[in-house]
């Protein structure tokens, strides 16, 4: 248990020194319960040797009640310190995992770990938070309450004493088998509740499918399955509990018995005066309620320590950073040397090279699953290369700062994600400090600023969860506000694959045409139409680039684009999606 506490102090970093006076309080408090006891047998000795006077009873009541009123204003103190620390270390931790978030690589977030991260936000920091404080508070004072217990029995009598040490010895022996139980059962607790969350994300984010194919019963399954192995394991690590709880709330009921046994055979042979054995019988109770309460708190500090191992463990996780140096790209054209790449099992790129010259527009086509996105990825390192380089105005992409990087970059994705925030703040995610007018004039090039005066409150429209108050084709040029805002100067585009009615799609073309000016792009082409006056097609194809050259050039050759684009013409609109 005190490891715990030696953790969560350098958990609290800056303010360490606030919670350790915080403990150092709880601490003196709990002595301060020992006054009232103390006085009572000062009270009791006085009056069996018939010297009691009523000035020794105003001394003994000012006393008590000055440790009274100590002890509550040593609480009021303790509380405003603790609390409020906890919030405050707990409100840090997570701004920073936010940030550390940024910065971990996508391999990261593919390998399922969404509900291991999420509990760790929702479920374990907020239990460090509350209970983890509270933990800490009951262990001190806990500790406090059986070290002046055992002092002060030594003192009045060692060999009572000396029992007392005994009884703690053997409950201390039974305490180390629930901590076992606790050490190998809390952390697959947390295992199980971050499954559960997993299961629970997955179950909501789904719900448009499952409603769609009427599947609710075999998607349900998955999350009622973890709701019942949480259940199980909980029911599981209760029923382990409770003999070594037991053993251990016996050792104190014994204990006080043959403690106050012990104290009255001294008693009646007269090897202890009658008011210290009294005194025993009454503080013999005190001393061992505070330790008794240990049985409860073992789960909650093995609970804590688990939520901080995962919490650890997730700070852990090596940051992109990590291998960035601070070189800083001045020119923006791209090119990629002999690339390979997986995202596991199974090559998706084989020696993939080109160049795409600043300020020129590169589109990538072929068929579905050719790796297109995966060279856009690759571009910005949401992945990293397995060999080869990705390079930007000739510097490796690995050399850059990954904020500077990424500050080169614009995306517009075709799933395009709005936070449930204003329109505004959704524009203004392109660049945080942009004025009013500078949002309102990217708005109005991206051609959106129509549709938003048209909204109830304007740009002060709140998008929905996940933008689901607005149509595709308009969240589209929302995004692509936002890249306009940023401005960077190299742009990585994903078309649309969804169709989107004549007009949404012209003005999404000349928002587009507006983003792209002067800038290095890079087009992931699911419609030939759109990328005919493209400087140079390069056609991915089954791990590499087949084919490259203009629109005129591909189709005078024989190949995949000259075929891709005779399917084209037959179908009367191409296009390449999953
Ligand atoms: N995160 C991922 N984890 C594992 N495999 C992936 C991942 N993303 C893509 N792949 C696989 O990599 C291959 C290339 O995918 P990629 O998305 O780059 O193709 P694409 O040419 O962009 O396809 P589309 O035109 O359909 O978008 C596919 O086989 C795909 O299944």
């Amino acid at each position: 248990m005190l490891k715990l506490v030696g953790r969560v102090l350098r958990l609290a970093g800056e303010y360490a020194g606030k919670l350790r006076l915080s403990l150092v309080l709880s601490f003196v408090e709990s002595l301060l319960l020992a006054v009232p006891i103390f006085m009572a047998w000062y009270v009791f000795s006085l009056v069996l040797d018939n010297a009691l006077q009523v000035r020794d009873a105003w001394i003994c009541f000012s006393i008590i009640l000055g440790s009274v009123l100590l002890r509550m204003v040593l609480r009021y103190w303790f509380v405003m310190l603790e609390s409020g620390t906890g919030y405050e270390i707990c409100a840090r931790e997570r701004i920073t995992l936010g940030e550390r978030l940024r910065h971990l690589p996508m391999r990261f977030f593919s390998e399922g770990n969404l509900g291991w991260i999420t509990s760790i936000i929702t479920v374990d920091l907020p239990f460090v938070e509350e209970m983890g404080m509270d933990a800490l508070d009951k262990v001190i004072s806990g500790l406090a309450g059986a070290l002046i217990g055992v002092i002060m029995l030594l003192s009045i009598d060692w060999r009572i004493g000396l029992i007392t040490v005994i009884i703690y010895f053997a409950a201390f022996l039974t305490f180390q088998r629930l901590e076992r139980v606790c050490r190998r059962e809390s952390p697959i607790r947390q295992k199980q509740q971050a499954k559960l969350v997993s299961a629970v994300l997955e179950y909501v984010r789904g719900i448009p499918v499952i409603k769609a194919f009427n599947m609710g019963g075999d998607r349900a399954k998955a999350v009622k399955d973890a709701i019942e192995s949480t259940r199980d394991h909980s029911v599981g690590f209760e029923l382990q509990s409770v003999n070594p709880v037991l053993w251990y709330r016996a050792c104190f009921a014994v204990g006080t018995a043959v403690t106050i046994l012990a104290a009255t055979l001294f008693a009646i042979n007269g090897l202890l005066p009658a008011p210290t054995a009294i005194m025993v019988f009454i503080f013999v109770f005190y001393l061992y309620m505070p330790v008794q309460a240990f049985t409860n708190l073992s789960s909650q500090t093995r609970i804590t320590e688990a939520a901080l191992d995962r919490y650890e463990d997730l700070n852990a996780v090596d940051m992109i950073e990590d291998m960035g140096k601070e070189a800083v790209p001045h020119r923006h054209d791209i090119t990629m040397r002999d690339v390979r790449f997986s995202y596991g099992e199974g090559q998706v790129l084989d020696g993939v090279s080109f160049t795409a010259p600043a300020k020129s527009v590169t589109a990538l086509v072929g068929p579905s699953g050719g790796g297109k996105t995966t060279i856009a990825n690759l571009i910005v390192r949401f992945w990293d290369v397995d060999s080869g380089s990705v390079e930007i105005g000739g510097t490796n992409v690995r050399d850059i700062a990954y904020d500077n990087l990424l500050g080169n970059v614009s995306m517009v994705f075709q799933n395009v994600y709005l936070f449930n925030d204003t329109i505004r703040n959704n524009i203004r995610f392109g660049r945080p400090e942009a004025s009013e007018e500078e949002i309102i004039e990217a708005a109005k090039k991206a051609r959106c600023h129509e549709f938003i005066m048209a909204l109830p409150d304007g740009y002060n429209t709140l998008a929905g969860e996940r933008g689901d108050r607005l149509s595709g084709g308009e969240k589209q040029r929302i995004s692509i506000a936002r890249a306009i805002l940023k401005n960077a100067p190299i742009i990585l585009l994903d078309e649309a694959t969804a169709s989107v009615d004549p007009d949404n799609e012209g003005d999404i073309q000349r928002a587009i045409g507006e983003l792209i000016q002067d800038k290095t792009l890079i087009i992931i082409a699911h419609r030939l139409s759109t990328i005919q006056n493209a400087h140079q097609i390069l056609v991915v194809d089954n791990k590499r680039i087949v084919e490259h050259g203009t629109h005129t050039e591909l189709l005078n050759q024989d190949g995949v684009y000259h075929e891709l684009w005779k399917h084209r013409e037959k179908a009367g609109g191409w296009k390449i999606s999953r």
